[in-house]
């Protein structure tokens, strides 16, 4: 089975503007809102994708009814911690460019935090465990690796999308699978990184120290896959981006979808950057047939 874990999820109020003055009156012209927080979007991927899977978390508050509810309607099976404060609302301002406004979140007591944990003892060998997003302030910042060193041992596959040093102290545990945008490449190795080349070296150098499988996502630039059989990279298609909201999420669940069936590593990439883009091409996140149409223009290279 395929577990996702979102420790702060977020209903995504988007708001669309004509365009957006900061210390003005602004009217909108469309509103939409979403189930969000990044474990939920890999969970509502994948479902769309035909996966069968069941979203872990913290969950609280009308807003955490309306994630339910709308999970229900999508038919993803949900094993939420109930917690008493409010899930948050994170603001998506589209305008002529993209503003995200994320809220900090409810806090989560100690005992919440070990009702999770004991969920995630019922995973097996050959589950996957996708930990995404943030750890929020109110949890220890080592929460993640703790839920790692549990798993470890049962050989739960587990996918980490994280950045800084939660992400950092994660690469001992050799997670299975770990995608950062080349921006987060370059912070855990404390250096910015500008040409292709300079990626392609750090990437290797995360399989080099124990991570079976990293995908570096550029956004319009592509995407670069590495493990220790083989590098990739994936141009982006063209097209006209509604919302990235997601985009990176939508990846992990495009590979996972093959992967999870075929275990084909060049496959699975070529259908995670296609997913990334249908969900960039898209006011929320993409579809199947979305993603169906757009895989054939990704054309993937051995480096
Ligand atoms: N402008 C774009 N045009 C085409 N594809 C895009 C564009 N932006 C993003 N994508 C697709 O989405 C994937 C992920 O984008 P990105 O590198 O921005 O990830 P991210 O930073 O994790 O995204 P996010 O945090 O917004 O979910 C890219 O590899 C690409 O396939
Ligand atoms: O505040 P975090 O946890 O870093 O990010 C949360 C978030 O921006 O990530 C998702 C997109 O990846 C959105 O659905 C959600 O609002």
């Amino acid at each position: 089975m395929i577990y996702t874990c979102t420790l702060n999820p977020s209903v995504d109020f988007i708001i669309e503007m004509d365009s957006f003055e900061i210390g003005k009156l602004n009217r909108t012209k469309n509103v939409m809102k979403y189930p969000g927080g990044k474990g939920i979007n890999v969970s509502r991927v994948l479902k769309r994708l035909g996966v069968d899977n069941v979203a872990l978390g913290f969950i609280g508050g009308l807003t955490g009814d309306f994630i339910t509810h709308e999970l229900e309607k999508e038919q993803i099976a949900y094993d939420f911690v109930n917690i008493t404060g409010e899930t948050r609302i994170n603001l998506k301002l589209k305008s002529d460019q993209e503003t995200e406004i994320n809220s900090q979140g409810p806090s989560i007591s100690t005992e919440q935090q070990a009702r999770l944990l004991e969920k995630m003892q019922n995973l097996r060998e050959n589950d996957y465990l996708i930990l995404a997003g943030n750890i929020p302030s109110s949890l220890p910042a080592n929460f993640y690796h703790s839920i790692l060193k549990r798993l470890m041992e049962k050989k739960v596959k587990i996918i980490v999308d994280t950045s800084g040093t939660a992400l950092k102290e994660l690469i001992s545990c050799q997670p299975f699978l770990i995608k950062p945008n080349h921006h987060e490449l370059g912070d855990l190795f404390h250096t910015t990184l500008t040409s292709l080349d300079d990626i392609i070296t750090y990437g290797k150098q995360l399989v080099s120290m124990g991570i079976e499988n990293v995908i570096v996502s550029m956004a319009e630039k592509g995407a670069l896959f590495f493990n220790k059989q083989m590098t990739l990279f994936a141009n982006a298609p063209k097209g006209d981006v509604k919302s990235s909201v997601g985009a990176g999420d939508s990846m992990i669940a495009g590979f996972l979808a093959i992967y999870a069936k075929e275990k084909n590593v060049e496959k699975a990439f070529q259908y995670s950057v296609a997913a990334g883009s249908a969900t960039a091409f898209s006011p929320n996140l993409c579809t199947r047939s979305q993603v169906e149409q757009l895989v054939q223009k990704i054309q993937i290279t051995h480096l």
